[in-house]
């Protein structure tokens, strides 16, 4: 406290007591001198009693008027002689004395910038304003004073440097003013883009606006109390770094400091920012380059953003050189590898065709019935996804699923010789049975027979689907064609004459399908000792001698069948056919003779009545083929059991492929399967049915081949047969008259 304060003030005044001491002006007056050395010009003594003030009143009042004036003249707070009377406004009176307090720190720090007091800010554009305001008393006691202890000079250095540092700092200040507006206007987007819902017209009404703002406003406030704190934190840290007082500079500095400190710090976030946002939101990215100042710092950063790409791309580049040269290496050293399987599987493939000639000719040995089964493809309109059939296997196995049984009897693993795919063409189906059909031209007696439930695909594989297209044609027409084809090729050694019958039987009855007059003459079957070795020798008996003839018969053949129908089937064939191809060869050196037929058998279909519920002529054709079905079976049962009794004679089907099934033939059940889960049933009956086929063992199949020899002692057997027969009588004469 003032020396002259000290002499009026008690140590704790009351505001009563403070009020009275001011009230004579004189502390004023000296602590104004002492701000502002001779602000004040005169100073009376004061009375230092309540009744000396009484006998001087006017001493009292001079020093409050001269103090006012010289406080009104310097443009500081000032307050009326009343204010200290009591009921007057002690609040001007302090917010006077504050102003002074304030006026004088601010002169003491070199008087620049900004000062303040007591919540009333009072600011100076220029140091200079002040002096300027000054009298030129006060300007001469200013020399004289405190001020004059610098030089002119070092007074115009501190104020440069002062007044730049106040530059920078107010440029700073005006930035993270900007940031901070920046940031406002981003969130003021962020909520807009978050909160709406964008697929729909967001409305933007005063109330959605309203919202979005006291949300912003929030954050803003929020971020701002934050900021206080971490400023205020990082100032006490600094400033209490240093032992002695802090000096406005140092306070400038580590302002700046920190400034600069949260500018690129937010300068990275807000790059980070402007590349999420990039692409999506160009507004965001403009927003954070709109800040004046920060484009520097931006741009500096994008730079060694750049850097840092351009060395992770050369070391990406390298890493993928590396890599593609490692690949390199992987991918020689895999070519080299399956050159080697390919090698390996090539001679396995030999071994597995060998294996299959072997194990052919093992079941030539033993004269088993050779099984195919075919499995047909989903048709338009059948379900996809439900196919009965689970897995075909390499190795002739079949995989069949039951989905009407639970646990281990839902699936039942059947083995054929070979199981064909729904995918499979009909190209491939015939390649796999080429060999066995071109034994006919070596005097060996073969039969083909379809097998299957209605609808399966067995007039598909045996017929073929149109004859117009290559692709579809079936077995029929080209074992045929190859057959006559081949026998082209041999004609310089072997005379062939290929010769082809075509029958069905419907409903029990044997009935050509080669006419063209439309006659249903009935046929009778023979055993093949008839002269001719034709087992319907009354059919009619084509002889081929190129592809045209073939084809056309086929059509005529095709055209006969009876066909109509049935709930699987709208083709369905309503009989069985017969296609018989005789070949009759004759080497031309030797002279001997071969005598092959191949029986090609389309099969109707078998149908479950309740299912299909026939009725009238369907009904009856469905009863006789299902009658020569089983009857078929009974003859399968017999020979597998080997019974001495085979009962051919049941039916006119098997009949007509007694030598087929029991002969000396190479036989091949063709079995077809609907993979439709509908047809379970059928399907899995019809493979149990082509499993006991398979069992059967029909002896080693023979050639009908009569070599010269044969014919030779066939023409000396009817020699000495016709020498018994004209010997006979005599011997019988001679015996009579001379008995021995
Ligand atoms: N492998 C296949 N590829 C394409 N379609 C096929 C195949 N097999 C059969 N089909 C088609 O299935 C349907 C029935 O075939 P198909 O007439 O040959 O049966 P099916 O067993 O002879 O019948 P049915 O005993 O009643 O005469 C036909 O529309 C046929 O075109």
């Amino acid at each position: 406290m003032d020396q002259v304060a000290m002499e009026f003030l008690p140590k704790d005044p009351s505001e009563e007591e403070f009020r009275r001491a001011l009230c004579n002006g004189f502390i004023l007056c000296n602590v104004l001198n002492k701000v502002n050395p001779g602000a004040v010009p005169k100073v009376v003594k004061a009375s230092m009693t309540s009744s000396e003030a009484a006998e001087s009143p006017n001493q009292d009042s001079e020093n409050m008027r001269n103090f006012l004036a010289a406080v009104k003249d310097k443009q500081l707070l000032a307050f009326e002689t009343s204010d200290m009377e009591k009921g007057g406004s002690i609040n001007k009176v302090v917010d006077c004395i504050l102003c002074l307090k304030g006026y004088h720190e601010w002169k003491k720090a070199g008087g620049v910038g900004v000062w303040r007091y007591g919540g009333t800010v009072k600011i100076t554009s220029s140091p200079n304003e002040l002096p300027n305001a000054l009298t030129a008393t006060e300007r001469a006691a200013d020399e004289s004073g405190e001020e004059l202890e610098l030089s002119k000079y070092e007074q115009l250095r501190e104020f440069i440097q002062l007044s730049n540092k106040a530059s920078i700092e107010e440029s700073k200040t005006t930035n993270a003013l900007t940031f901070l507006f920046d940031r406002f206007g981003l969130w003021l987007l962020q909520a807009y883009l978050t909160d709406g819902n964008m697929d729909e017209e967001f409305p933007l009404n005063a109330m959605v606006i309203d919202a979005f703002l006291s949300k912003i406003v929030n954050n803003f406030s929020t971020l701002l109390v934050s900021q206080g704190i971490k400023l205020g934190l990082f100032l006490k840290k600094i400033l209490k770094a240093d032992d002695g007082p802090v000096s406005k500079s140092d306070f400038i500095e580590a302002t700046s400091d920190y400034i600069d400190k949260r500018s690129n710090l937010q300068a990275a976030t807000d790059i980070s920012k402007a590349y999420i946002c990039i692409g999506n939101n160009e507004v965001v990215l403009n927003s954070v380059c709109r800040s004046p100042g920060r484009v520097e710092i931006l741009t500096d950063l994008i730079q060694r953003h750049i850097e840092d790409l351009k060395l992770f791309f050369r070391e990406t580049r390298l890493e993928v050189r590396k890599f593609h040269s490692y690949w390199e290496a992987d991918i020689k050293r895999l070519e080299h590898h399956v050159r080697d399987l390919e090698v390996a599987s090539s001679s396995y493939l030999k071994i597995l065709q060998e294996n299959q000639m072997l194990f052919n000719e093992v079941l030539d040995l033993k004269g088993k019935i050779r099984i195919y089964c075919r499995v047909r493809p989903i048709l338009p309109g059948e379900s996809k996804d439900q196919s009965t059939v689970d897995y075909v296997g390499e190795n002739g196995s079949i995989l069949i699923v039951n989905s009407l049984r639970k646990g281990k009897d839902s699936k039942k693993v059947f083995s054929f010789d070979r199981v064909f795919g729904p995918t499979v063409s009909q190209e491939q189906i015939y390649t796999n049975i080429q060999p066995l059909i071109r034994s006919v031209l070596d005097g060996y007696n073969v039969c083909i027979f379809a097998y299957g439930q209605t609808g399966s695909g067995k007039t598909y594989t045996m017929s073929g689907y149109d004859l117009n297209t290559k692709e579809t044609w079936g077995v029929n027409f080209r074992a045929i064609c190859d057959l006559f084809q081949i026998s082209k090729t041999r004609e310089d050694v072997i005379e062939y004459k290929v010769g082809v019958q075509m029958i069905e039987i419907y409903n029990e009855q044997v009935r050509d399908l080669l006419v063209i007059d439309g006659s249903t003459k009935r046929l009778d079957i023979y055993n093949n000792t008839q002269l001719n070795g034709l087992t319907v020798p009354d059919a009619s008996w084509v002889p081929v001698s190129s592809t045209q003839d073939v084809l056309d018969l086929i059509r005529i053949g095709q055209k006969n069948r009876i066909v109509g129908p049935t709930a699987f089937n709208e083709r369905s064939s309503r009989s069985h056919s017969i296609l018989t191809v005789h070949v009759h060869g004759k080497e031309l050196v030797s002279g001997s003779i071969f005598k092959g037929s191949l029986n090609l058998v389309d099969l109707a279909g078998s149908e479950r009545m309740d299912k299909s519920k026939v009725q009238g002529d369907r009904l009856k054709e469905a009863q006789y083929i299902n009658r020569s079905l089983s009857a078929l079976g009974d003859v399968i049962s017999a020979l597998a059991q080997k019974s001495t009794h085979i009962p051919y004679r049941n039916s006119k089907l098997t009949q007509i492929l007694q030598n087929s099934l029991g002969g000396h033939a190479k036989t091949l059940m063709l079995v077809h399967i609907s993979p439709e889960p509908d047809a379970i049933g059928e399907t899995i009956s019809t493979l149990k049915f082509a499993e006991r086929v398979a069992s059967i063992e029909l002896g080693a199949a023979r050639s009908n081949k009569e070599t010269d020899d044969i014919l030779e002692l066939k023409e000396e057997v009817k020699f000495l047969s016709f020498l018994f027969n004209g010997w006979h009588p005599f011997c019988l004469f001679l015996n009579a008259t001379y008995p021995c």
